[in-house]
């Protein structure tokens, strides 16, 4: 007999039912078991304002229908919205990107946000190691690193800061016989992010690679060894290079007094002969207009209708359409700041304005070869702290089939018994001293703080969390892997793959997809820093904006150039 869950935001009588149903086509009968908007709240010993606001937002759902709670790798889901999703296919010029990297082609994948560039790559590498190839997933940030389950590009190539001289990384190069195989053995080096690689760091890259891979000297086109080197080109000792970006996104961290020299100018980049493929297909948004928006904002040529459509989403909120107003009120837009210090504080902020316990998820590092340190995984948090009704991020694909993924945004209902999820979780949402019980507590200046240490084994607690599109989850713990270019693992963090999502640095949002999103531009410091705060939203309607001035859409003309003239 197949049981089903389903959640009535109409009936509001507070009392969890069972009753037959005759099972569509077949004559078999399944036991529905209905939760009630009320059953879930008057579970949650909430403040009455919170209740308000949730019960608002359960009684949107029509009718909310789950099968038996699955267990997916890292959440067990409960119940859900009729959530139609499959995971998506490739599209056309996804496709042809792929095909041309399995031919070895050395391959520069760029597009505006959102037209899958992660997506194919991610692909693109499964495809690959697929084949038997061994390939290096190397990214320029830690968050993006993290992303495409790789390492930073500097921990990858031994380039400490990036800023040896390229002798220095030769020499250095040279004496490591053990680094020097393996990347003789890698067939292919990954680069995602590009757009943050400085142009010596590129040059760097080659010159490691070259020297690794016992190549004649680097940006010497046809000086090589025919044997290790089997591309028609010197550079990066004949390794295939698969970089992926948007130039028009955030450019290379830098000091106030450096020059700004971006990865296309470098030597390499001009010596590699790079193909380069332009997705041209949105898939973050749906809305035509608004893409169109973002492909102006992306350029810094703003049309009178794009103004309009901007200062449409200017708060005080009287511009605002009635109905976002009144989601507005009760939905959670994740504020995306220029600077780390501001989002920290505003969440800790917040997060010290609700009421009720905090439950602590310490992660424990492990590393299986030895050489690696938890700073490679920097965009991972060590310490994250949720209590209940503080909104949340995913921080990781927890399963795309239910559409939560990096960027999904929810809340946290309460906390449940890790061995208890099957049950209820409304009604099994532990209370403080039930809490107090299962982990270590301490009590700080907010109250309790009650720590769940991650060791790779189950926290006692887990978060049960009701995300936006109606998915309604206890979230497990997540692992993040490093991989050598073999794909044998080398080192692991686990964590909860939350963090809490009142605000976000804009850095950190990059590569994210989010529904609601209110960002002050007026502070934005570096240029396209205005375009990934926006280009990160669904839906113009999603957007909210504190302010904006003349300098907020700053493009390098450099990118400019470099666009129009390859890669228009
Ligand atoms: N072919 C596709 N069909 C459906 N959805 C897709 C497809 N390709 C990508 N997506 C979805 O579009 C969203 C954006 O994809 P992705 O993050 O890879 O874009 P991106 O170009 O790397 O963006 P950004 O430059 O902003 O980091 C993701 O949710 C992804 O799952």
């Amino acid at each position: 007999m197949k049981r089903q869950t389903t959640l009535h935001s109409d009936a509001f009588n507070g009392q969890a039912k069972r009753f037959k149903r005759n099972n569509g086509a077949g004559s078999s009968h399944s036991t529905v078991r209905v939760w009630t908007a009320n059953s879930i709240v008057s579970g949650m010993n909430l403040h009455t304002d919170r209740v308000q606001n949730i019960t608002r937002a359960l009684s949107k759902w029509k009718s909310v229908t789950a099968q038996t709670p699955e267990r997916h790798s890292n959440t067990y889901t409960i119940s859900s919205t009729p959530f139609v999703s499959t995971v998506p296919s490739l599209d056309r010029s996804q496709e042809i990107v792929i095909a041309e990297a399995i031919k070895g082609r050395s391959l520069f994948i760029t597009g505006s946000a959102g037209t899958g560039k992660t997506f194919t790559l991610l692909k693109l590498i499964r495809t690959l190691r697929s084949q038997g190839k061994q390939v290096a997933v190397t990214a320029s940030t830690g968050c993006a690193a993290v992303a495409i389950r790789g390492s930073t590009i500097h921990s990858f190539l031994r380039l400490g800061m990036g800023n040896l001289s390229l002798s220095k990384a030769r020499a250095i190069t040279d004496a490591n016989v053990s680094f020097q195989r393996l990347l003789q053995k890698t067939d292919t080096l990954v680069v995602d992010e590009v757009s943050m690689i400085e142009g010596h760091l590129f040059d760097l890259m080659d010159v490691v690679c070259t020297t690794a891979r016992k190549c004649n000297s680097s940006h010497k086109p046809g000086e090589y060894d025919v044997n290790l080197c089997n591309n028609t080109r010197a550079t990066f000792g004949g390794l295939q290079i698969i970089v992926c970006g948007d130039f028009f996104q955030l450019p290379p961290v830098r000091s106030k007094s450096s020059n700004l020299c971006f990865a296309f100018e470098s030597a390499a980049w001009k010596e590699t002969n790079l193909q380069v493929h332009v997705l041209p297909r949105a898939h973050r948004q749906s809305c035509n207009s608004f893409v169109g928006m973002l492909g102006e904002v992306r350029r810094g040529i703003l049309s009178q209708y794009t103004r309009r459509v901007l200062n449409a989403s200017v708060i005080g909120t009287r511009n605002l359409q009635p109905e976002l107003s009144r989601k507005g009120d009760m939905l959670q837009f994740t504020k995306l700041f220029p600077l780390r210090a501001q989002a920290q504080s505003e969440n800790m902020y917040r997060l010290n304005a609700l009421p009720g316990f905090t439950v602590r998820y310490k992660s424990q590092f492990f590393s299986i070869k030895g050489q690696n340190s938890q700073n490679e995984f920097g965009s991972v948090e060590c310490l994250i702290d949720l209590k209940q009704g503080c909104p949340v991020l995913c921080t990781k694909n927890i399963d795309e089939s239910k559409g939560l993924v990096n960027g999904t945004s929810g809340f946290v209902v309460g906390f449940v018994r890790a061995n208890k999820w099957n049950k209820n979780p409304c009604r099994n949402l532990l209370t403080e001293s039930q809490a107090r019980d299962l982990v270590d507590s301490a009590q700080g200046s907010h109250g309790s703080i009650l720590s769940n240490h991650i060791t790779g084994k189950m926290p006692a607690i887990l978060p049960a969390v009701l995300f936006d599109n109606g998915t309604y989850s206890i979230v497990c713990t997540a692992t993040w892997d490093k991989s050598d270019s073999a794909g044998q693992l080398v080192a692991r963090v686990p964590q909860i793959p939350l963090i809490l999502g009142w605000a976000v640095t804009i850095h950190r949002s990059q590569g994210m997809s989010l529904s609601l999103v209110e960002t002050d531009l007026s502070h934005a410091f570096d240029f396209g820093q205005a375009y990934v705060a926006l280009s990160r939203c669904k839906s113009a309607q999603g957007l909210r904006i504190r302010g904006y001035g003349p300098g907020s859409f700053r493009v390098h003309p450099k990118v400019v150039e470099y666009y129009s003239l390859h890669a228009s």
